[in-house]
Parts: C-alpha cells; structure tokens; sequence
C-alpha cells in the first residue's frame, strides 16, 4: 500500500485577475477550490493513475471538513487525524505572473501527532510512504527525520519532498526519492543552481548523503534523475505553463507509479517528467491520457 502523509494539508483558492495593484480592489475573473496539500495532491495523481493509497495527516475546523469531504469525493482513503484549529487556506492568484500566499499553519497537538505515529507504525516493507510538503510550526522541524529513523529498520520505502531543515535532516535517513526544485537543492548547498550539469552535480552530493534517488525539478528547464547507478537530463515541450500548481506533486507520483509497475529508473524518469509537465501546461492535474500524450516529448539524454 502506498501511504502519503500531508502534515500542513490547505484549501488551495485559485482566483483569477486581469492584473493585480497593491492596494486597490480587484474583481475576480474565475476562481476554483481544491483540497490541497503536497501528500494529498500525490494521492490524488496516483488515483487518475488507477492507484490506490491512503493519505494520512491533519485537519481541522471547517477547512478541515472541506479537504475531507473533498478528499472522500475522489475516491481516496484517509485517515486524517481531527485537530480544533482550521487547516490552512492558501491562496494561488493568478495575474501576469502568480502570487501565492499561504495560511497559517494551525497547532497540532502532541496527542494527534503522537497518533499519526502509531498509525505509521504499522507499516511493513510492502508500503511506500510519501512524506510531503511543510512541517506546521508547531510540529519539530526534523520531524520526516524522526518518523524515517523510526521505520529505519522495517523496509518501508519513503519519497521525501519537503525542504530546508526537514530535507537536511531527512537525508540521513537514506530516503528512496528526494524530490527538491533546483533551487530548494541549491539552498541546501547555498548555491544558485542554473543548469542540468550544476543539478547533476548537487544530485551527487545528496547521494552522498543518503537519497537513494533524486530528481531535481527544474520547472520549465525540465528535470535531472541521479541515482547510484546513472544520471539523466530530461529535456520538455517548451509551451506557456497553464497551472504550475502541483507540477513536483505530479513528478512524485508519476515516478512512484512507474515504479511500482516494474519500469526501470530511466523510464521511470521519464513518465514522471511527463507527468510533472502533463499537470503544469494543461488546465488541472495530469490524467492517464495527458501523460501519454507528452511521453513522446520528453527527450531524456544520459549525463553519467
Ligand atoms: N513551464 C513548464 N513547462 C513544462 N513543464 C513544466 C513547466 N513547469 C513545470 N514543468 C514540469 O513539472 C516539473 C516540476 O516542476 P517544478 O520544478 O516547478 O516543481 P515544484 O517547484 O516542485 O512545483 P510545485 O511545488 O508547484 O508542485 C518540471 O520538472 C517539468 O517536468
Ligand atoms: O506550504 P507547503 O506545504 O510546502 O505547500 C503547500 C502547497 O503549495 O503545495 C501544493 C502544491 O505543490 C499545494 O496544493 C499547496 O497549497
């Protein structure tokens, strides 16, 4: 089975404008809410994919019923944990370029985070575990840390997407996959990482540390994989962008689908890269039919 694991779930409020002023009023054009949240989005993907999981984490308040009930509505099993203050909304505006802001993360109690670990304590080496996304505030910040050291010795396999400290931290644990855009990579190494080679060559560097696999999104510039054994650049269809939301989040489970239907790491690759930029240049996330459209776009070429 797999498990993904939304700590910081959201409402995402999509509002369109014509262009945005500080400091005046706007009209909106269209909006659109979603249940969001990096694990849930990956729950989400994996279902359009015919994949079932399970997607655990906190909600609370009337948010927190709206990301359920939409999370129920899809078809996905939960075992979300009830806390008192209402899960974040963020808001995704879309104007000449996009701004988002994001909500407060609310306080998740020792108790509700204490259960989510007894609920991650009964996985085996069978599951996968997808880790995603920011850590609320009141949650420490090695947390992805602490869960992986706890399921060290069971085999679960984890995708870590997450960054700063709780991607620092979580890379001594040997994830499966870390998922860092080129410049959460290139934060973790205080550089400013510009192209496929610089990526490859920071891909390396948290091989060393731990990752068992990388992929480096580099949004319009494509991706690069690194692994022990090889080490590839994705080249993608250069087309306007449509919604970058959940584009890393599309890359995740494409490569965990791929995955677990036996294709090789190459391959793999490439179906996540597909993936990524199936959600990103059309409206929505990617579908089955999306994804195989852009299969043939993807131009993959070996680096080591
Ligand atoms: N403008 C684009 N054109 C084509 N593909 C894109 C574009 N932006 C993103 N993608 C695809 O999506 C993948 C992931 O994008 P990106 O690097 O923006 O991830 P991210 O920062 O984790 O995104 P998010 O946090 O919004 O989910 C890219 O590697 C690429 O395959
Ligand atoms: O603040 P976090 O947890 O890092 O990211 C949250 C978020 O921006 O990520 C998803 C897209 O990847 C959205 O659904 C959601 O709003």
């Amino acid at each position: 089975m797999i498990y993904t694991v939304t700590l910081n779930p959201s409402i995402d409020y999509h509002v369109w404008v014509s262009s945005f002023v500080e400091g005046t009023i706007h009209e909106a054009q269209k909006e659109r809410t979603d249940a969001g949240g990096k694990g849930i989005n990956v729950s989400k993907v994996l279902k359009a994919l015919g994949a079932d999981s399970t997607a655990l984490g906190f909600v609370g308040g009337f948010s927190g019923a709206f990301i359920q009930q939409q999370v129920e509505r899809t078809g996905i099993a939960h075992r979300f944990i009830s806390i008192e203050q209402n899960s974040r909304i963020n808001i995704k505006m879309k104007a000449k370029t996009e701004t988002d802001i994001s909500g407060v993360s609310p306080e998740i109690p020792t108790a509700a985070l204490q259960l989510l670990i007894e609920q991650l304590d009964k996985l085996t080496a069978a599951d996968y575990l997808v880790l995603a996304g920011s850590v609320p505030h009141s949650v420490p910040a090695d947390i992805y840390q602490q869960i992986m050291k706890r399921l060290r010795d069971k085999g679960v396999r984890v995708m870590l997407d997450a960054k700063g400290d709780a991607l620092r931290s979580g890379l001594a644990e040997q994830p499966f996959l870390i998922k860092p855009n080129h410049h959460e990579l290139g934060e973790l190494y205080g550089v400013t990482i510009a192209n496929a080679e610089e990526a490859c060559v920071y891909g390396q560097q948290a091989l060393s540390l731990g990752a068992r696999h990388v992929i480096v999104s580099m949004a319009a510039k494509g991706a690069v994989y690194v692994s022990k054994d090889a080490a590839y650049a994705a080249s993608i269809p250069q087309q306007k962008p449509v919604n970058s939301i959940g584009a890393g989040d599309s890359m995740v489970a494409g490569f965990l689908y791929a995955h677990t239907q036996g294709m090789d790491e190459q391959e793999a690759f490439r179906f996540a890269v597909a993936a990524g930029s199936a959600t990103a240049l059309s409206e929505g996330f990617c579908t089955r039919e999306k994804i195989a459209a852009y299969l043939p776009e993807i131009t993959i070429t070996r680096l080591k």
